[in-house]
């Protein structure tokens, strides 16, 4: 297990006919590092189009950058010998949005976790396999009764979220590399997934990149914090001190944009409940003019 990841100098650039040049630059000379020890979690924000799941490829390998370097324990990622790809394979794990992508739909959910077991050469039994398995659903707090044998289908998209960090419990990577995996899961589902990010890397010691839209997420999770826009990170520290003190004006910008409650602020407007009948009816009666005051 190696212990760091880092962009040094990141840059790609995408053909693009539509853009003064012919090319657009969705990652601007991006470095940062990510260490596995101790553990941490970083959440990589920005808006949508500002270069987050480039990153995220060029980090995991599938996109090779334009130029700058991916270093996995100092070895540019793209130069490593067969069994360096390997561990790095194993101990760098994707978590994307959609795991529905991922699960084969003919296919029982169960071939995921086993193909891990074999290819990663987990257990030496099918019982020790087996006991595997269950111990890591279990870690991610599903019931192996409840999704052994079902097809992807027969799941619902958190539950499917699960399988997939079941598969990293398995793996016990030092690194999880996360693409806005809860942005299709509802708010308590959203909080079991962060909290089972939480549990590994308090109990596992794994190091996760969060890439997000969603601010009220990265607060959630703790811990710190990179601000990017036009492919440029422009701000990186503790969650709290950015959020409480942002230095770069991107930053205030994203935090002004978080819609904020304000208790001295009164619903003043009375609902009748015959106005109640006609909110089946799209009609401009449903839209007072002033709906909050
Ligand atoms: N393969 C590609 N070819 C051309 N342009 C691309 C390609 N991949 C991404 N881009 C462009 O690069 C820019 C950054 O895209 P990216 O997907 O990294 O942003 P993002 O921050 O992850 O956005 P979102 O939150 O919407 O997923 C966008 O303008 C996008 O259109």
């Amino acid at each position: 297990m190696k212990s760091e990841l880092e962009l040094r100098g990141v840059q790609q650039r995408f053909h693009a006919r539509d853009v003064p040049g012919g090319y657009l630059t969705a990652v601007d000379d991006v470095s940062f590092k990510l260490a596995a020890a101790p553990p941490q979690i970083v959440s990589l924000v920005g808006q949508s189009g500002s270069g987050k799941s480039t990153i995220a490829r060029n980090v995991l390998g599938l996109q090779k950058p334009t130029a700058g370097t991916v270093l996995y324990g100092g070895k540019d990622i793209f130069k490593l010998n067969r069994a360096e790809y390997d561990e790095y394979r194993r101990d760098v794990q994707p978590v994307f949005q959609d795991p529905y992508a991922i699960f084969n739909p003919f296919y029982r959910v169960d071939r995921a976790l086993w193909k891990a077991v074999k290819k990663f050469d987990l257990a030496s039994t099918r019982a020790a396999g087996l006991e595997l398995i269950e111990e890591s659903l279990r870690a991610v707090r599903l019931e192996p009764e409840n999704v052994l044998g079902r097809y992807p289908h027969q799941l619902s998209g958190g539950q499917r979220q699960r399988i997939m960090l079941a598969r990293v419990h398995m793996l016990r990577p030092s690194f999880i590399i996360a693409d806005e995996p809860v942005s299709m899961l509802d708010a308590q589902v959203r909080k079991h997934f962060l909290d089972i990010l939480l549990d590994f890397q308090r109990e596992h010691g794994m190091t996760t990149l969060f890439i997000t839209h969603d601010l009220s997420t990265v607060y959630y999770l703790g811990g710190e914090v990179m601000v990017i826009t036009k492919g440029q990170l422009v701000e990186r520290g503790p969650v709290s001190t950015v959020m409480h003190q942002p230095t770069h004006p991107y930053t205030k910008l994203l935090l002004d944009s978080i819609p904020q409650p304000d208790p001295d602020q009164r619903w003043t407007t009375r609902i009748t409940p015959d106005e109640l009948d006609h909110l089946d009816t799209p009609t401009e009666a449903t839209q007072p003019e002033t709906p909050i005051l």
